[in-house]
């Protein structure tokens, strides 16, 4: 993050060359068959060290490096003072330099351990405070909805940070939910998405989160707005907003214009970035459905990964490790995308989540210092959860023409285990073997063998599994609040680690301001075909096609 091009540094030459020089001989086969310690080698167990109990094992082992390799990747890391930076990350130093801002997600989920000197991390406690007050009084029904009633259902409104971090964890930890209470997530500025859910809430139970770092984003505000119209239709008297609208947000002036009272916001601040939040006021449809405690938990076990992130060499640190294969990958072997692969449902949508959280951070063309970057920086994140994705595009990860790093993501034990655990084995099972099939593949001469005298050439080829993918393995106890949180914060480490090697400022998204500001334009130019004005050819056709077909 010094702003530095990454292809200046000697351990980029170092393994450029490294990588033309010895490719061929980077098999994963031979690098298996020539050390039997490889394992042990390439694999770290990550222990918490205090607060609740997370395991997590990594093992890199599959991966298309040999020990000088990693030697040098680590070099990498130095040069590039991932040290230096990380810890100005946790100082607080403004190290997202477009928007000069800290950048401190992880003082949200500190419990006073690290000392930390920024403006708002002293109102961490209260706010949290204040999540655990509103998120048991609605559990425990004290929470009254305007006639008296409980509430029964939640609906949180916004988009990107201020949705996918909720939806995921939500869905994580379900065996932590409170049944009876239904969450539902409305993003999209799609009419179609508030209009299904609000068939199917009641007003009289119903609770609207408006999430919105800034609450001005057109898609957010629009659908409040909405809900807030359907509620009054019912409601009729705008004193019952209060009972059932609440905000978290960073703007307090446009909270109280929309017309919810200051008491019903919960806060967070500038140095919070959106896809970083949801464990700030961000997180509150977390702690109304899993309880404050199990959303403590979660914190707690994302703050001994930041821990371990802090404090342990680079060489056992398993998000600099994480992120140094990807580095590998992503900028000498020329893979264009990283597979994210959960074989656990609860986490499926543990790759969306990311897309996001990698996307959006790393996907940027110049560094902090203005400069063009001359290499490729942050990889397409995609990914479905075990073993669906087997059954749509594993086929190309094996024997398709591209080089897909994946990282295979397991829980050695499951909250369902029905049938005596058989489906876990069954899923188990397939998450072992994927990695060693897609490793080790099946040569011309294991399937000449199996088809025997009389198969076709073409047949036989078409058998051939060439082998030699590269994969993470990760795996944990249980799926549990803490070990989410770790495993979070793991991957943010990542993505905060790539960046820095980059050169890039992970932490502004300035590219997705362009199409908001067209959008706007186009908006006022909808309503006759002699006002779009100023477009090209296409957008103007498209827009006159609409026209033709507009019905309101
Ligand atoms: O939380 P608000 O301010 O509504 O932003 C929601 C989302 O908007 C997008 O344009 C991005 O900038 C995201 O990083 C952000 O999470």
């Amino acid at each position: 993050m010094s702003g530095r091009l990454a292809s200046e540094y000697s351990a980029w030459k170092k393994l450029q060359h490294i990588y033309d020089s010895d490719k061929s001989k980077l098999i994963l086969k031979d690098l298996f068959g020539q050390d039997p310690d490889r394992f042990s080698k390439f694999s770290v167990e990550y222990a918490s060290k205090d607060g609740p109990d997370v395991t997590l094992l990594l093992d890199y082992s599959k991966n298309l490096i040999t020990p000088p390799i990693l030697d040098t990747l680590l070099t990498l890391a130095k040069e590039a003072e991932v040290e230096t930076y990380r810890d100005k990350m946790f100082a607080g130093e403004h190290i997202n330099t477009s928007e000069d801002r800290a950048v401190l997600h992880v003082a949200l989920r500190n419990f006073n351990d690290f000392q930390i000197q920024e403006a708002g991390t002293e109102e961490v406690n209260s706010v949290l405070e204040h999540m655990k007050e509103f998120s048991e009084s609605v559990r425990n029904g004290e929470w009254k909805g305007y006639t008296g009633k409980t509430i029964n259902t939640i609906v949180n409104i916004g988009i990107g940070g201020s949705d996918l971090g909720p939806v995921m964890v939500i869905e994580a930890l379900k065996p932590y939910s409170k049944r009876d209470l239904t969450a539902h997530f409305v993003s999209n500025i799609d009419g179609t998405h508030i209009a299904e859910t609000l068939r199917e809430c009641d007003p009289e139970r119903t609770i609207f989160i408006i999430a919105s770092k800034t609450f001005t984003t057109q898609e957010t505000i629009t659908n409040a707005e909405t809900a807030k119209e359907w509620f009054l239709s019912s409601a009729k008297d705008k004193a019952h907003v209060a009972k059932h609208f609440v905000a978290l947000s960073t703007n307090t002036k446009a909270v109280t214009a929309f017309g919810i009272d200051e008491k019903n916001m919960f806060q967070f601040w500038d140095w919070v970035g959106g896809r970083y939040s949801l464990w700030s006021a961000i997180g509150l449809s977390i702690a109304l459905v899993i309880g404050f405690n199990n959303f403590e938990q979660l914190l707690k076990g994302a703050h001994g990964m930041d821990k371990h992130f802090k404090e342990t060499p680079l060489e056992k640190n398993l998000p600099v490790l994480l992120a140094l294969v990807g580095v590998w990958y992503n900028d000498f072997y020329g893979a264009q995308t990283h597979a994210l692969l959960p074989y656990d449902q609860y986490l499926h949508k543990f790759a969306d989540y990311f897309q996001q959280g990698d996307m959006e951070s790393n996907g940027k063309t110049v560094t902090k210092g203005g400069h063009r970057v001359n290499y490729e920086t942050g990889p397409i994140i995609w990914g479905a959860a075990g073993t669906n994705g087997q059954h749509s595009f594993y086929q190309l990860v094996h024997q398709g023409t591209k080089l897909i790093p994946a990282d295979f993501i397991a829980p050695a034990t499951t909250h369902n285990p029905i049938r005596n655990s058989l489906h876990h084995r069954i899923l188990l099972s397939n998450f072992f073997a994927q990695p060693e099939a897609l490793a080790f593949g099946k040569t011309e001469e294991q399937v000449r063998k199996e088809l025997g005298s009389g198969a076709s050439e073409a047949l036989i080829k078409s058998k051939v599994f060439e082998g030699n993918k590269p994969s993470n393995s990760i795996m944990f106890p249980l799926l549990t609040p803490a070990t989410l949180g770790a495993l979070v914060a793991l991957y943010e480490h990542k993505i905060f680690t790539q960046g820095v090697i980059w050169g890039i400022n992970s932490f502004d998204q300035m590219g997705v301001e362009l199409g908001k500001v067209l959008a706007k334009n186009i908006l006022a130019q909808l309503e006759k075909p002699e006002d779009v004005v100023g477009h090209d050819s296409s957008t103007t056709g498209l827009i006159h096609y609409y026209q033709k077909y507009r019905k309101e």
